[in-house]
């Protein structure tokens, strides 16, 4: 593992509502859990720090609510911050907090730089176009004008996930929910991206689907080296991807390190409970 993080979040916090006198200051913050009981205000995520190094997946684990998906939201772009650095180890944007540039910028790293993998594939897909016309849409958007071009590329990745190739000008709604996502995932490729953002994927597949799923994303992570961000309820999810794992709970991250030693000593209460209903 390289020593500098491709990515790397520094104090990120995203509040829903302005705030009160009553949670607004530090000091004398009164909130039940990450709730202001006075205003309504909620801290998604508060003061998170995380670094994503070449090459890993770095797991996200917490109960519903806990704020993993306003994380992913907020790396993603999709979501403004209320405060904090994002930082992507790349030439052009090199010690540039991410979060402070135009929307076009945004957009740009976006096409370029960053691939996402929704739950939910209508998110992720155009459902009336073809499985090869969605990516090809993805490399148009990465500023791609070659059709035979953008037509092998969409083949390679669609033959990478298995969609049969005499199915590429289906639309992925005729397409099973596994068969969706591995489209989606094959989309999230498209544009060579170094970092990949995977936001419960899984959830709402059959067992064995999920498993074919899990098993391509880490034949992913070997064959192309990209470094991964997974998000997930499930901790089976997490201990099958995940080289580390920050566990998230109430807006914070109460625990993070090693998938493999927060599995065997897991130290907050909250992570105990998470690791023995595994057993
Ligand atoms: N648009 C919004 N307006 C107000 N509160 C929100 C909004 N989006 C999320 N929240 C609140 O922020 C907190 C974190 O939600 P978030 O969706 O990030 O959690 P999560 O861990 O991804 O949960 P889930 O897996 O159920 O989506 C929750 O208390 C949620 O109610």
């Amino acid at each position: 593992m390289l020593e500098e993080p491709i990515l790397s979040v520094k104090n990120l916090s995203k509040q829903f509502g302005d705030g009160c006198r009553r949670c607004s200051d530090p000091s004398t913050r009164d909130l039940i859990k990450n709730y202001c009981p006075s205003c309504g205000m909620v801290f998604a995520c508060r003061d998170i720090s995380l670094d994503l190094y070449p090459g890993e997946i770095l797991g996200v684990v917490g109960e519903s609510g806990s704020g993993k998906s306003s994380l992913m939201k907020c790396l993603y772009f999709d979501s403004d911050v209320t405060s904090g650095e994002l930082y992507l180890q790349d030439e052009e944007f090199y010690g540039q907090n991410l979060w402070t540039l135009s929307a076009q910028k945004k957009r740009y790293i976006r096409n370029h730089k960053y691939g996402m993998v929704y739950q939910n594939p209508v998110h992720g897909l155009k459902m009336d176009f073809t499985s090869i016309g969605n990516i090809a849409e993805k490399l148009i958007a990465a500023g791609n004008r070659n059709v035979d071009n953008m037509k092998m590329v969409g083949e390679k990745l669609l033959d990478t996930v298995h969609i049969p190739l005499f199915r590429m000008k289906e639309e992925p709604r005729n397409f099973s929910g596994g068969m969706q996502q591995r489209v989606q995932i094959a989309k999230a490729l498209s544009n060579n991206p170094p970092v990949l953002f995977l936001d419960e994927v899984t959830t709402g597949l059959d067992l064995s689907v999920q498993a074919d799923v899990l098993d391509l994303i880490k034949r992913i992570q070997r064959e192309f080296g990209i470094s991964m961000i997974v998000v997930s309820h499930d901790l089976a999810v997490i201990r099958m991807l995940a080289d580390r794992t920050i566990v998230m709970l109430n807006g914070e991250v109460i625990e993070n390190g090693l998938t493999d030693q927060i599995l065997e000593d897991p130290i907050h209460p909250y992570t105990q409970t998470l690791v023995y209903s595994l057993l």
